[in-house]
């Protein structure tokens, strides 16, 4: 359950971001609290990777105000949104074929007992990081390159969590998975929410934002178009904040 009462684990407040002559996004809101599951959705170019990846510290935003925990902050760089506690699992996973679970885990942080590096110990950390989410593959000392889309999503996911992060911002997790991929990837993401993670989910999936989302915000044309409670909002409701039939502009968290 999120706890809304708390103080905003992040909040953005009049974003503004333009690439050239193309406004990507104006004046635009958002706000999540800890444990709190919030879809952001859109149309093409609604802009909803520019407003993750201002989160994620790979863009900076032309004006606007962020404040983590109720402080004010910028995120300069993928190092500060680090700091911050933010994590994000982009489309392109950047994981290692060559390598198994464990190694792609610790990649660039191994573990080390002595000039040695400690697998025993990483091991346990992945098994224990792994059931925690639930997930569903075999050995943690399964190559990468035999996994599947779903599993190999949950390893990613997996890496963002040995940092323990308050935030964890998912890029459309589920394009290109089976259905039975997709579940997997969902039941992660409500495990991730139990264990006192906020989740930013970007996806163009509506059942799937609907299945975990705890409200879902929708952005159109680069500004806010309606904020709305994820279980209980019908598919038609949020078809029309997406595509303009209806105008929430005025309706935002
Ligand atoms: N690096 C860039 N240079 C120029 N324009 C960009 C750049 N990145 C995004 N844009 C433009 O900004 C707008 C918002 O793009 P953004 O990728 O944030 O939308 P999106 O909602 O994530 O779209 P999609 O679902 O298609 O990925 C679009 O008009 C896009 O063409």
């Amino acid at each position: 359950m999120s706890d809304t009462t708390s103080t905003p684990a992040l909040s953005l407040r009049g974003i503004d971001k333009a690439y050239g002559a193309v406004q990507a996004l104006s004046e635009v809101n958002f706000t999540i609290y800890p444990r709190e599951v919030v879809a952001i959705v859109g149309d093409n170019a609604a802009g909803k990777s520019t407003l993750a990846k201002i989160i994620a510290g790979v863009i900076t935003p032309d004006a606007g105000i962020i404040e983590s925990e109720g402080i004010p902050v910028t995120i300069p760089t993928p190092a500060s949104a680090h700091a911050l506690g933010i994590a994000t699992v982009f489309q392109e996973l950047a994981l290692c074929d060559n390598l198994d679970v464990v190694s792609n885990l610790f990649l660039g942080r191994e573990l080390r007992r002595g000039r040695y590096m400690d697998e025993a110990a990483m091991e346990e950390i992945a098994r224990k990081i792994l059931r925690d989410l639930t997930s569903r593959i075999p050995s943690v000392r399964t190559l990468l390159s035999s996994l599947s889309g779903g599993q190999r999503q949950s390893v990613a996911i997996a890496r963002t969590l040995l940092g323990n992060p308050r935030i964890v911002v998912l890029d459309e997790p589920t394009a290109s998975l089976s259905v039975s991929q997709t579940a997997e990837v969902l039941t992660h993401i409500e495990r991730m929410r139990d264990l006192g993670h906020a989740v930013v989910l970007i996806s163009h999936n509506m059942s799937d934002v609907r299945a975990v989302a705890d409200r879902i915000e929708v952005l159109r044309h680069g500004r806010n178009n309606g904020s709305f409670p994820g279980y209980s909002t019908s598919y038609e409701e949020i078809i029309a904040a997406i595509t303009g039939a209806a105008d929430f502009s005025t309706q935002t968290r």
